[in-house]
């Protein structure tokens, strides 16, 4: 157990957590090149950056990277290659392991790799690569107090519409306006009671239904799901203009404290 475990009542299991890092997407959205996760920002693959933001943590001992599924041998080296900047990154062991199809797919390999003794696992997109410590902080700690699924998120900047989708440009009609106090843009990492997630991935897969994030699918099972505050820079690369946004939080970083 490493020394920022929690101590436990004499008997008791101890925490011990994991990251699970789904990185075995194309980054179609992204445009022609590498594998999303191993596109450079600021010379330093994306990936690495990820997982440099996991193993910041004091809470998280272990990385499990979920690789592109012909890829993970180079993604193996590339880790070997990249130290783990930080002050507490020397306890975090980083498995790897290879990717599926689908980003629910990648997660559940991931799961499959942890070992016995994980408690605790924080789903973290390899997509959203400069997210806070503190973020990954408060996400493990609220698992960690007995919360079974927890969400990073913010609240949202514009009004959205609820409308029937329509091919090729054609105008779509609105069917809806939520009210915009009551939504939340929902980012990563999302934590979560190890067996809550297992369930859940096991649950959802036979019921063949799809979920875009790890805790849709608690949700869907009836349990509780709790939302923190995220942060913007925990923003997801998706297109090419966030690999801009990316590259100046990374000049801005440099600037302020020599990151
Ligand atoms: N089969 C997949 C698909 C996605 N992911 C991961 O899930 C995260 C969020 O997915 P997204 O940002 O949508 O990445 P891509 O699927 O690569 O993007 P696109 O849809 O543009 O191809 C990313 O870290 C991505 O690598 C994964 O591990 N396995
Ligand atoms: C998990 C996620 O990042 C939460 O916002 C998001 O749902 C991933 O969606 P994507 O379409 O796979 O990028």
């Amino acid at each position: 157990m490493s020394a920022s475990d929690r101590a436990e009542p004499p008997g008791e299991r101890p925490v011990r957590t994991a990251a699970v890092i789904p990185a075995a997407g194309r980054g179609v959205r992204l445009g022609p090149g590498a594998p999303k996760a191993l596109r450079a920002l600021n010379g330093t693959p994306m990936l690495v950056h990820a997982v440099r933001a996991m193993a910041a943590s004091r809470a998280v001992s272990l990385v499990v990277v979920v690789a592109p599924s012909d890829g993970a041998a180079e993604v193996r080296r590339l880790l070997d290659t990249y130290p783990l900047a930080g002050t507490v990154a020397d306890k975090t062991e980083v498995l790897v392991v290879p990717g599926g199809e689908t980003r629910q797919e990648s997660v559940r390999l991931g799961l499959v790799a942890l070992p016995d003794d994980i408690t605790v696992v924080l789903v973290h997109d390899a997509a959203r690569p400069l997210v806070p410590v503190d973020v990954v902080d408060t996400v493990a700690a609220v698992v960690r107090g007995g919360a079974p699924a927890v969400v990073p998120a913010l609240p949202l900047a514009d009004t959205v519409k609820q409308v029937e989708p329509r091919t090729g440009g054609e105008p779509e009609p609105v069917v809806g306006t939520p009210e915009r106090a009551k939504l939340r843009a929902v980012q990563t990492p999302q934590g979560f009671d190890r067996a809550t997630l297992v369930e859940a991935h096991e649950r959802i897969a036979l019921e063949g239904e799809g979920a875009t994030d790890d805790a849709g699918m608690v949700e869907r099972m009836g349990r509780s799901v709790v939302v923190v505050l995220g942060h913007e820079e925990a923003f997801k690369v998706t297109r090419p203009l966030d690999m801009v946004l990316a590259e100046a939080v990374l000049a801005r970083r440099r600037a302020n404290d020599g990151f």
